[in-house]
């Protein structure tokens, strides 16, 4: 048996005005033609603590609930599409806290890769980590040209990459590719992310990217709905239902190595280089 919420029987085109929504930490709009647009909007690099995180799972249940025709991904930053998870949350940790943060990340993963519409991002800045992970989970990737990088650079802040995300990237990328960038927590640059097909398509702003991924959610027009959320679900099962099964394994592992020593270490060597960037802009 299939999940019910992948049933969806209908696209609904409503009026802008009756979806669009304002959150604290993001802004979600519905165009006329029922395309969603959900910015992220945490100040000033969209890292993603607990807050953002659940408010982000929160608005996908609205879209799904309202019946969009899909949605687009996006920031409200000049140049950064999402830092990823917020390191502060991480380093000397309150433990209800830290695992609030992984409980929500698996929560987002889960509802953005397994979303029931069309999905497209429109990644208009830096991409490392968590910012790439949700890139990673929507249908369609465009991406701004310019010096911005993207990635799962996780081994380099002393952080594995669990299971589920390995299985997300090399449903995009080879094997072979992902393996070599993600031991050594490599990033990609644009052009870089184009040739091995981590991104579909550039573009030379935000908003030629959002025009593009609009433009990609209109290819579902005359698709059933239903076909097309059960075809995306069978091209995704062998990442999720593992998952599903795991999910507390998971959170124990993340827990275990985050308080270890030297990962502890390690990120508050990443806030000092950081913070010194910063001064010395
Ligand atoms: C089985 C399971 C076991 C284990 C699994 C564990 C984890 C696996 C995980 C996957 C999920 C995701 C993990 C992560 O996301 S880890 C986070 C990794 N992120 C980074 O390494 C990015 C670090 N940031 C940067 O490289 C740059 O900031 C960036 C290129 C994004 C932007 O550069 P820019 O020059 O525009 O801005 P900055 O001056 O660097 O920063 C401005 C401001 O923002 C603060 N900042 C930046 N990044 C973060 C962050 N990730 N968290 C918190 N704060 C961040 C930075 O300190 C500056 O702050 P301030 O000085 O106060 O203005």
């Amino acid at each position: 048996m299939f999940p019910l919420r992948l049933l969806r029987t209908a696209r609904r085109v409503l009026p802008a005005k009756s979806l669009s929504t304002t959150g604290q930490l993001t802004d979600l709009t519905v165009d006329n033609e029922g395309i969603a647009t959900l910015t992220l909007q945490r100040a000033p690099v969209n890292s993603l603590n607990v807050e953002l995180l659940q408010e982000l799972t929160t608005v996908l249940g609205q879209v799904e609930k309202d019946k969009a025709k899909g949605l687009v991904l996006t920031s409200a930053s000049p140049s950064v599409f999402s830092a990823g998870l917020d390191i502060t949350e991480m380093y000397n940790p309150n433990v209800e806290r830290l695992t609030a943060l992984w409980t929500s990340l698996q929560d987002l993963w889960a509802t953005l890769y397994s979303a029931p519409y069309p999905t497209a991002v429109a990644i208009n800045g830096h991409a490392p980590a968590g910012g790439c992970m949700m890139a990673l989970c929507c249908e369609y990737r465009t991406m701004v040209s310019g010096r911005y990088t993207i990635g799962l650079n996780e081994t380099a802040v002393g952080i594995p990459v669990p299971e589920w995300l390995i299985g997300t990237m090399c449903k995009v990328i080879s094997q072979r590719e992902a393996e070599v960038a993600l031991n050594a927590g490599l990033m990609f640059t644009v052009e870089e992310a184009l040739k091995v097909g981590l991104i579909d398509e550039t573009a030379t702003d935000k908003a030629d990217a959002i025009e593009k991924s609009k433009k990609f959610i209109k290819r579902f027009d005359k698709i059933s709905p239903i076909a097309h959320s059960l075809t995306k679900q069978r091209f995704r099962s062998d990442v999720l239902q593992p998952f599903a099964k795991n999910r507390e394994a998971d959170l124990n592992q993340f827990k275990y190595v985050v308080l270890q020593p030297e990962v502890q270490e390690l990120l508050g060597q990443i806030i000092q280089k950081l913070k010194q960037k910063k001064a010395a802009k």
